[in-house]
């Protein structure tokens, strides 16, 4: 081969992999760079055991229903997708409404807007974020109310991701970050002015456990706000293919069990709170929140083979590959979740604590 040839080919070659990489990459502008995707707080050499532990919890599903299990099974699930949700989703974990003309970006920050409006957060009020992830809603909530946050997270690695976030966001005066459990929060009776919970507490075995527990810490009077994952009245317990994406989608997203969307109410009421509205924000007029879940497919197989081949290179754990393949399977379940509605991640509910309590 003649210097030219070789030459044109080594230019096409790395063109090629610059679009492959850059061109085709995530939607949403990347939290992360896939060369450094890790386990979270799980050393390397162990991701691969505590995938097959985690799949290994399903196959014994008696224990899901044990729940001081729970907790530990979701901190497992989230060292291991972490890192993935933040390179090829952002900072904030969960889904929104689609609306015309907007980006994600966009939709995704008014929706967590809507939430702390909902709750009347205002500057030098004190407010909790149930389950924060990596605190992408913290940050637009504190921006945008100028309220003080305290996140909870029951995973150290998301602690230290948030932390490094709101540093660098210059919003570290404003956002706290406690690991702790949100079924036994380490805070006083009465603390806080409002609280909310964007896509966790479906991860709680038992919801009027944790919906207890943000009663005990909100003043009286105070106003608590959740986006909640619910099956809808579309779903029928005895149709083989609502069963199986129902299934799919707890598979996937370390549920221990979805409930329906009549269950929220009851559990709020149960607990002692009174419901001031509750509405499926998913229902349209809203756009679809499974469209970018579809729109990301090819990003999602170019996502596959970068995992595949940093694996093989021993950049990524071994093991990486596996919790991307459940993520790329858990993709069709929600769409068809979405798609068929008899799923919603964004069952809102509104209740306040009584004044006299
Ligand atoms: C509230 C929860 C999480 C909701 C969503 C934020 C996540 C649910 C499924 C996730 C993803 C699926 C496919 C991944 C893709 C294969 C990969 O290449 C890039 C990341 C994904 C898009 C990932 C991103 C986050 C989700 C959409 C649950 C857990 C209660
Ligand atoms: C899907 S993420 C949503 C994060 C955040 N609300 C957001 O929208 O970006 C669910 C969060 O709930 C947290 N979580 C689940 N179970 C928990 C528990 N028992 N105690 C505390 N946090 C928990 C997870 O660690 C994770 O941060």
């Amino acid at each position: 081969m003649d210097f030219l040839s070789l030459f044109c080919t080594a230019a096409l070659l790395a063109g090629g992999l610059y679009w492959f990489v850059c061109i085709l990459g995530p939607a949403e502008q990347k939290g992360k760079r896939a060369t450094d995707l890790s386990g979270g707080s799980i050393s390397a050499d162990k991701v691969q055991d505590n995938y097959n532990d985690y799949w290994s919890f399903f196959r014994r599903p008696k224990e899901i229903e044990t729940t001081d299990k729970v907790p530990d099974f979701v901190d497992t699930f989230y060292n291991l997708v972490t890192d993935i949700y933040e390179w090829g989703w952002g900072q904030s974990f969960h889904f929104s409404p689609s609306i015309p003309g907007k980006s994600h970006r966009d939709a995704t920050r008014l929706h967590e807007e809507m939430a702390v409006d909902l709750i009347e957060a205002k500057p030098g009020h004190k407010i909790l974020d149930v389950g924060c992830g990596v605190g992408g809603p913290m940050r637009a909530i504190a921006s945008h109310s100028g309220a003080n946050v305290v996140g909870i997270t029951i995973n150290e690695y998301q602690v230290n991701r948030a932390k490094l976030h709101n540093k660098k966001a210059g919003l570290d005066s404003l956002c706290e970050v406690v690991c702790g459990n949100f079924l036994e929060m380490p805070f006083q009776d009465n603390s806080f002015d409002g609280a909310y919970s964007i896509e966790a507490t479906c991860h709680a075995p038992k919801l009027e456990e944790v919906y207890a527990e943000i009663f005990r810490v909100l003043k009286p009077g105070g106003l608590y706000v959740s986006y909640e994952w619910v099956t809808t009245d579309k779903y029928e317990s005895d149709n083989a293919e609502h069963v199986a994406a129902i299934q799919g989608i707890e598979r996937g997203d370390a549920l221990p069990g979805l409930r329906s969307y009549s269950d929220i109410g009851e559990a709020a009421k149960k607990v002692g709170f009174e419901i001031v509205k509750e509405k499926d924000l998913g229902k349209a007029p809203a756009g679809p929140w499974w469209n970018r879940l579809k729109m990301g497919r090819v990003a999602y197989w170019r996502n596959h083979i970068v995992v595949t081949i940093l694996a093989a290179f021993g950049i990524a754990p071994k093991g990486t590959v596996d919790v991307h393949e459940m993520l790329c399977n858990t993709v069709h379940h929600l769409t068809r979740g979405g798609e068929s509605g008899i799923f919603s991640p964004m069952h809102m509910i509104l209740c306040r604590k009584p004044s006299h309590s």
